[in-house]
């Protein structure tokens, strides 16, 4: 025998009634004899509540509330029974509906509703579906009767949510099956006292049904079906990608059903656990799928952690005082007066101190909290031995669930770890001795995202998301989205999505938060995009508060740098080739790096030197394992290097120039490379990384540039200036050729002093043989000090630079995974 339950969306229409009679017919044909419990129809029990109150307060509404629920049992009975017994059908709900119009009615005169009455009016709603499922199911072609449960299942007189008798409702159920050869459709939810009076189980209470008669009848399995796959590892609302779970202990299902997840009411767990009888949730509208069971076994799990589930809404107060350490009854008053006031106590840490309890409560029952406690508590307040009651609103608990973190040390390190990185502030936590569950509270705007890093670090299997957001998308950002979209695909199979949220350019801003099409980024931006600034980009990234998030700055900006602080602030990691912060002010410098290192975030800028070139990591790495940097000394500008690797005497200087900005070698500005800007800031940033607290009036340049160039307004009209001094730059190099010498243009820095000039090198020089925009670098150590560390290639263009900026992308990702 097998007990099946179906709720109140597999009783709700016609194609749901039609899957319910396909499963009792599949258990027919195997031979296994089953016995029904059904929900009231979808919907029906709130509106039999709403119904009742409003009758209770006198409104008439009452009336209309009352015709939606006659209106959705008709279009049920016209959508699914038989024509010719239509009017029969009709009769018998409306027969109902009558007397459930006189109750009201009577409700509606008197102005009041008991819960003695509230029970009748709401036994309606399962009497009815009963009947409807009943008689559609033997239209086609089963034998069944409805079991009124007010007959079977006896109960004291606590309306609202009574006690099972177990002794009478035991033999009752076994008589009755003794002599039915029918398939019994039985009212969840009611039952009656001893007098015959209708009651209601309460909460969960159609489950609850399934599992007394489960239980009573030895059942081989108890199936709950509903409309969904079984138990979700987490909240398929708050996370994308979640998973079924095959199956969950009694003590599992316990405690995801005690954080919020809709597994099954737990009381009603009981007796089917006592008699060990398997509990399967299965979805009726995908019946071959096998769902979630819950039974006494401990499954075969690749994961530490079977499921999340949280509770959005909490509030937290804390009682404590001088007065409560150490004295032993006051934990027995506190939590006996909330029961007595029958306030469901969540969640409870107790600081080992004993100074202070902390306990979790629905916002509802806040105000009645306090004056509980200030009732109970009122001497040892007015004495200050106990400190006002303190009650924290907006919060969220977040359970993490599973048996195989028990002795499994890691665990926890890995939940806070996750959740410091992503910025998550952890308002309390506990974790039972059982160490079946950890549970910690916090904000309720950061749930989302908590229970986002939580699934993405447990159950990592199939894939996390990067989260992206992209300032800047002239050259190198939009050649970043090519290379993005390119590798899309392959990210994908390593179980990483990259998932661009966000892009900005200086006058507009796009957001898609489920991932920008890589397609059409541009026609979006443009024709979507919201005017704006860096600031109003930045506000959005902020709110949408999204897991394992990057900020990508490829613009030259100060205003973009201006927001650094904000976005480390938020737990947001950021990489750019952008220049200005690292060389920028010394102490804002320092105060971005520190804000970074205590949000637990990356604040990386690898390609602002050398472009795509491990420069930076490379003296890091030099650094970090113990080396002394004697001297930095390079070619640190790619536009420099190609225009010198390129000009030849009676070529244009000036044309030269113009080829470095096609090919994408120049700043946005390229006066920022040919006046030795850019590689000021180089070196300056090498030397900071080295050690040294310099600033950019600490790089003493020769520079190269007449001033009339530098002063034009324009800069096209620098090209028109420059072409003016074509001629002196060919007199410098002929100079050089002269000596078999060629020009470089060379950054050098030891012992804290940087020098920056162009230079005539000969053959024997390192820096002779470069060509293309190449850059060179060559640390001298203590231990490379003979031969220094050279690192050479191509330092400029977009592809290179592009690359540079995607794999510190996805060394951030590694850092947050
Ligand atoms: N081209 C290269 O080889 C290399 C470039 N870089 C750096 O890459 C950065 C980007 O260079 P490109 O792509 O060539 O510049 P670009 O001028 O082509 O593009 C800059 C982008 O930033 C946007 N932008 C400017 N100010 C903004 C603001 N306040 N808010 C939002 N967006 C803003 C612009 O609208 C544009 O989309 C620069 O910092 C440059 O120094 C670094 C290494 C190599
Ligand atoms: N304009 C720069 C680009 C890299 O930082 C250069 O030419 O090196
Ligand atoms: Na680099």
């Amino acid at each position: 025998m097998k007990v099946l339950k179906f709720g109140g969306t597999s009783v709700g229409s016609a194609e749901s009634l039609a899957q319910v009679v396909g499963i009792l017919k599949d258990n027919q044909e195997k031979g296994t004899p089953v016995a029904v419990v059904n929900s009231a129809l979808s919907g029906i029990t709130n509106l039999l509540v709403e119904a009742g109150q409003l009758a209770s307060a006198g409104d008439e509404q009452y009336k209309t509330v009352l015709s939606t629920i006659e209106r959705r049992h008709i279009q049920m009975i016209e959508e699914t029974m038989a024509t010719a017994t239509q009017a029969q059908v009709l009769e018998k709900i409306g027969a109902y509906l009558q007397q459930l119009r006189d109750i009201l009615h009577g409700v509606f005169l008197i102005r009041e509703l008991s819960k003695r009455t509230g029970d009748v009016v709401l036994s309606f709603g399962e009497r009815m579906a009963s009947y409807l499922l009943s008689t559609y199911a033997n239209q086609h072609g089963l034998a069944t009767e409805v079991l009124d449960a007010r007959k079977i299942i006896v109960t004291d007189a606590n309306f609202g949510n009574a006690r099972v008798f177990f002794d009478k409702t035991n033999k009752n159920i076994v008589n009755h099956f003794a002599s039915s050869s029918k398939i019994q459709i039985i009212t969840g939810f009611i039952a009656a006292t001893e007098e015959g009076v209708t009651s209601t189980l309460g909460r969960g209470g159609s489950d609850y049904t399934a599992a007394i008669f489960g239980s009573a009848l030895n059942a081989e399995k108890i199936e709950i079906w509903t409309d969904v796959d079984g138990v979700m590892t987490t909240d398929p609302r708050q996370v994308k990608k979640t998973y079924s779970l095959a199956s969950l202990s009694y003590a599992e299902a316990m405690e995801m059903s005690h954080f919020g997840a809709k597994v099954i009411y737990p009381p009603t767990i009981a007796p089917a656990m006592i008699k060990n009888i398997p509990i399967s949730i299965r979805n009726t509208f995908n019946p071959e799928f096998e769902g979630t069971l819950i039974s006494s076994q401990s499954s075969n799990w690749d994961f530490d952690v079977k499921g999340i589930s949280s509770i959005s809404e909490v509030s937290l107060v804390n009682f404590q005082g001088s007065g409560i350490m150490g004295v032993p009854n006051v934990p027995y008053r506190l939590f006996n007066a909330l029961s007595e006031a029958e306030i469901n106590v969540i969640f409870i840490t107790q600081a080992s101190s004993e100074r202070s309890i902390s306990f979790a409560i629905s916002p509802e029952d806040a105000q009645r909290t306090k004056q509980v406690l200030e009732a109970e508590f009122s001497p040892e307040l007015s004495l200050h031995k106990v400190d006002a009651i303190e009650i924290r609103h907006d919060l969220s608990v977040v359970a993490t669930i599973g048996e195989n973190m028990r002795h499994q040390p890691g665990v926890a390190a890995k939940l806070f770890g996750a959740l410091g990185r992503n910025g998550i502030n952890v308002v309390s936590i506990a974790q039972g001795t059982s160490e079946l569950n950890i549970s910690v509270v916090v904000e309720k705007k950061d749930l989302g995202k908590t229970l986002n890093c939580l699934h993405d670090i447990y159950f990592l299997s199939d894939e996390t998301r990067l989260n992206i957001f992209i300032a800047g998308v002239g050259l190198i950002g939009s050649t970043l989205l090519a290379q993005m979209k390119a590798q899309y695909e392959n990210l994908l199979k390593e179980h990483l999505k990259i998932n661009i949220v966000g892009i900005a350019n200086s006058k507009q801003f796009y957001f898609d938060s489920e991932g920008i099409d890589l397609d059409n980024w541009k026609a979006l931006l443009l024709e979507k995009g919201t005017k704006g600034n860096i600031d109003g980009f930045v506000d959005q990234m902020v709110d949408l508060n999204l897991s394992n998030a990057v900020f990508v700055d490829n613009t030259s900006s100060q205003l973009v740098v201006e927001n650094y602080q904000r976005i480390l602030n938020n737990s947001i990691s950021i990489t750019t080739p952008n220049k200005l912060a690292s060389s920028g002010d010394f102490m804002k410098l320092q105060e971005i790096k520190q804000t970074a290192m205590r949000r637990g975030v990356k604040f990386f800028y690898e390609t602002s030197v050398g472009a795509g070139l491990p420069v930076i990591t490379t003296l890091n790495d030099l650094l970090n394992s113990g080396d002394k940097i004697q001297r930095i000394e390079g070619v640190l500008s790619g536009t420099l290097s190609y225009i010198f690797n390129s000009f030849k005497v009676g070529t244009s200087f000036s044309e030269i120039v113009k080829q470095a900005q096609a090919a994408g070698f120049t700043e946005p500005d390229p006066r920022d490379d040919l006046n030795g800007m850019d590689v000021r800031r180089k070196i300056l940033i090498l030397s900071r990384e080295a050690g040294y607290q310099m600033d950019i009036s600490d790089v003493a340049i020769e520079g190269i540039l007449p001033d009339s160039c530098m002063q034009a307004p324009t800069v096209d009209d620098f090209f028109t200036e420059l072409g003016k001094h074509d001629h002196h730059f060919e007199n410098i190099l002929k100079e050089a050729e002269a000596d078999g010498k060629v020009l470089r243009f060379i950054a050098c820095m030891e012992k804290g002093k940087a020098t920056v000039s162009l230079k005539a090198v000969g053959p024997e020089h390192p820096f002779f043989s470069l060509s293309g925009s190449d850059n060179i670098i060559s640390f001298t150590t203590s231990r490379y000090l003979e031969r220094p560390l050279v690192v050479k290639g191509p330092g400029a263009g977009a592809e290179v630079t592009a690359a540079g900026v995607f794999a510190e992308v996805i060394r951030i990702f590694n850092h947050l995974s």
